[in-house]
């Protein structure tokens, strides 16, 4: 729900397109798409869902003191008046903005969107601005910053009314910049609709979301959608190593121009002579004729295009490239996101790689700088893309131990989702565990000193979804507390 600081919005003005019914006008000074939220004075925004119709809830959203409606059809048994438009999410939503003060205007906004990745490139991009004593509100899947203050994040990109007033604190906090991401599904419906982007990253796209989607078309074209929200004079910045974000730009780029990155070829920014070690990595950052050595603690090629994406961000948005080299050398990678929770004598990392394609490069970099196994516990989400599963397996199946696990089994059965990931596995040694605790402790137990112990596909979570239930746990977590309870004689120590 949303409710204006600056009086009432008119939708005759704001939607000039919109045919109203029982009145000439609607004053809109709050709004919500939940029957169950509005309270005496409220627009309802009656939405079509996937699984109900807002419009059945017209009467429930009276009966707690709706005046008004917003939809997307005539409603004939309702005396309320009503504001009729083609595309009542896109309307919800630009109401949401106005009645937020349109905070866009007054912020530099990077919208990022991939597959995998989205929140690593926004962190990054709010440390170097930060790094610069610039200050950068952050919106995404792990947390929502807005400046002064973080709040656990419940969806990666926000529904209207939250999404624009987490803006609008921005600004109140007199930040100036936001690095925010934008989900297929929010893409899809239109929850950011109206949001003015200065710039448009682009992570990669692979498969996800297909339950959703239906398509890798479909969803695509969600994400494609992006570009449509670039304010004149923006910009794209493309992961030109990635064919599915090439591709992407190719077909819904709106005419804007695209800033490339790229490791392996020719593009405006660029990381040549890259060498991994087991302490992160080095390469040479260039950016048109700047060039310079940068050591990173963060893993793996993907992290390395990940700064790269930030870094373009950072430098449209005013910093000078040696203020990038600056901040680059000192980032840390997020919670959850190839999170080094061990460093010696084995190596135990935490990541969210929860795509095949994403599991598949993780334990493709893992491998490179382990000298002993690499041993993966992972699972898949139940009630979601089937079809990936046995693709996750297969994206398993370069480690040395496979352990598979729960993730969010949600309301399927746990052992029809192991089998169809078993389905997958081509040739590893595999275990299975269907507690997670016990996967973790089997994987920690069996590893000796040079092993590296990978828990993928949870990240930053911290809850198990198991039938209905909710159940507490977080795989960093689970790690620390299991290692210092250990046989104390253990000489493996957590990181900080
Ligand atoms: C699958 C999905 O995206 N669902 C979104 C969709 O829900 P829906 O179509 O099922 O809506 P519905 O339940 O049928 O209800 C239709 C309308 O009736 C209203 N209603 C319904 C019942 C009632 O009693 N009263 C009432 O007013 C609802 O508020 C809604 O406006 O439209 C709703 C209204 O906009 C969203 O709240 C809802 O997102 C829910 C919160 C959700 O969980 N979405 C997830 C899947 C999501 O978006 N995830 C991405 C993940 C990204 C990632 O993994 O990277 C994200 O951005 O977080």
């Amino acid at each position: 729900m949303i409710a204006s600081s600056a009086g009432a919005v008119s939708l005759r003005r704001l939607l000039p397109a919109a045919s109203f019914i029982g009145s000439a006008d609607i004053g809109v000074s709050h709004i919500t798409d939940r029957s169950t939220d509005c309270r005496p004075g409220s627009v309802f925004a009656a939405l079509r869902g996937r699984t109900v119709d807002g419009i059945d809830y017209l009467d429930e959203a009276i009966s707690n003191g709706a005046c008004g409606v917003l939809t997307d059809r005539p409603i004939t048994s309702t005396a309320v008046p009503q504001c009729v438009v083609s595309n009542s999410r896109i309307a919800y939503s630009e109401v949401c903005r106005a009645l937020a003060g349109r905070p866009d205007q007054r912020l530099r906004v990077a919208g990022v969107t991939g597959t995998d990745g989205k929140t690593s490139v926004c962190s990054m991009i709010r440390k170097l601005l930060e790094s610069c004593g610039q200050r950068c509100g952050q919106l995404g899947t792990v947390e929502n910053y807005d400046g002064v203050c973080t709040e656990t994040s419940t969806l990666t990109t926000d529904e209207p009314p939250k999404f624009w007033n987490s803006l609008s604190r921005m600004t109140s906090n007199r930040t100036t910049m936001a690095a925010v991401e934008l989900s297929s599904q929010a893409l899809d419906q239109y929850r950011v609709a109206g949001l003015q982007l200065d710039l448009a990253v682009v992570t990669g796209v692979t498969r996800d979301h297909l339950d959703y989607h239906g398509t890798p078309h479909a969803y695509a074209a969600a994400k494609g959608k992006i570009f449509g929200l670039v304010r004149k004079g923006g910009r794209a910045i493309i992961n030109n190593d990635d064919p599915g974000s090439r591709d992407l730009f190719a077909k819904h780029n709106c005419g804007i121009d695209a800033i490339t990155c790229s490791l392996d070829g020719p593009a405006d920014l660029r990381a040549t002579d890259l060498t991994s070690n087991k302490t992160g990595v080095r390469f040479t950052f260039q950016m048109a004729d700047f060039a310079e050595q940068i050591q990173t603690e963060l893993i793996g090629r993907h992290n390395v295009m990940n700064m790269l994406l930030a870094a373009a961000v950072a430098a449209e948005f005013g910093l000078a490239p040696e203020q990038i080299a600056a901040g680059l050398s000192k980032i840390k990678s997020p919670p959850g996101r190839l999170e080094r929770i061990v460093a010696e004598p084995i190596n135990v990392f935490v990541d969210y790689a929860h795509t095949p394609d994403a599991l598949a490069r993780v334990v493709d970099e893992l491998k490179q700088i382990t000298q002993g196994r690499l041993i993966v516990v992972f699972g898949a989400g139940g009630g979601r893309d089937a079809d990936k599963r046995p693709l996750l397996g297969q994206a398993a199946s370069n480690a040395d131990l496979a352990i598979v696990t729960n993730d969010n089994p949600r309301n399927e059965h746990p052992q029809t989702i192991i089998e169809h990931i078993l389905a997958g596995i081509t040739s590893t040694t595999v275990e299975v565990r269907p507690d997670r605790c016990d996967a973790i402790r089997l994987a920690l137990d069996a590893a000796v000193p040079g092993d590296c112990v990978l828990i993928a596909g949870k990240g930053h979570e911290t809850y198990q979804e198991i039938g209905t239930r909710q159940i507490s746990h977080n795989d960093a977590a689970f790690v620390r507390r299991y290692l210092s309870a250990r046989h104390p004689a253990t000489p493996i120590t957590a990181c900080a």
